[in-house]
């Protein structure tokens, strides 16, 4: 049985809870939010994981094993120290590794603590033919990123434009995934993802688009390479208690903490 403390307690946290209250192999032990979020992870936990406590870090003892679905700040203040004592972690809040040194960070905190950090594929596909199309060498990663208006609220987009009134598609940003990852942090973990299995968080060139015309997360890569080439292109329903957030995250979470128990990973 793994112990687990899971980082987040908000639309992902709440989804990987229901999912993983029937898997015998995992056991959830703790849920760390913030003070502010404790109520409300109470709550949560007292439903779907009734024998975890909450708590305003990862417990120094009794865990085997970190997810982190909470936000890029988590990731200096939980996964960091749980790293160092050798508490393996798994990582959503990707793009919080656009910031300058936190790779190298987090490398040398697994290295210390003789355990390893997974950064999950996320709300993205084909990561693994990516990852191994760079063993042979990328010419050209691009990703586009297209959600509805409403999805963009509380970014950036929201300068000099209505969101609410945008007639056609829009380009809010184009740029490097370093810095769609830097301005729009909880809608650019993918642009960030797809860059580090790529070309890397400056030579990855990124758009993000509101578009009322779509009412899922649209996510597109396009790649050339000694491999050859491919698109891809996932329409992502999001999430109800999150529109920024693609329901494929919570199965991405899900599928990762099954493989640590699983006999047979594919
Ligand atoms: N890799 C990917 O494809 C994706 C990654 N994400 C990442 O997952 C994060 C969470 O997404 P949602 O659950 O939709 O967000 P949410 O806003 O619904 O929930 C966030 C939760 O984290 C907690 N939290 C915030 N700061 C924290 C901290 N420093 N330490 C511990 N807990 C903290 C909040 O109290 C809340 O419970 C996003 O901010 C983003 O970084 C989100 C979507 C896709
Ligand atoms: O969930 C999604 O569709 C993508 C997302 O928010 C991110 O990359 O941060």
């Amino acid at each position: 049985m793994l112990s687990i403390a899971l980082v987040g307690c908000g639309a992902i946290g709440t989804a990987v809870l229901e999912l993983l209250q029937a898997d015998a192999g995992l056991s959830v032990a703790a849920i760390v939010v913030p003070a502010a979020g404790a109520v409300d992870a109470q709550a949560v936990a007292s439903r779907l994981a009734p024998r975890a406590q909450v708590a305003g870090a990862v417990p120094t003892e009794g865990i085997d094993l970190v997810v982190e679905a909470a936000g890029h700040a988590a990731i200096e203040a939980h996964v960091l120290p749980a790293l160092k004592r050798g508490v393996p972690c798994i990582v959503a809040s990707v793009g919080a590794l656009s910031a300058e040194g936190l790779p190298e960070q987090l490398e040398a905190a697994a290295r210390d603590g003789g355990t390893q950090v997974q950064l999950i594929a996320g709300a993205i596909g084909a990561i693994d033919a990516l990852a191994a199309a760079r063993v042979g060498g990328l010419a050209l990663v691009r990703y586009t990123g297209r959600k509805p208006p409403h999805a963009w609220k509380g970014t950036p987009a929201e300068e000099g434009r209505q969101l609410d009134t945008l007639a056609e598609a829009t380009v809010i940003f184009e740029g490097s995934a370093r810095e769609a990852a830097r301005r729009f942090p909880k809608n650019a973990n993918v642009a960030a993802t797809v860059s580090l299995a790529g070309l890397g968080l400056d030579a990855t060139t990124v758009r993000l688009i509101a578009d009322p015309a779509v009412a899922e997360n649209v996510h597109t890569v396009e790649a050339e390479g000694a491999f050859g080439s491919f698109e891809l292109t996932m329409r992502n329903q999001p999430l109800a208690a999150n529109p920024k957030t693609s329901a494929l995250t919570v199965y991405s979470a899900v599928r990762a903490l099954r493989s640590r128990v699983a006999p047979l990973v594919i």
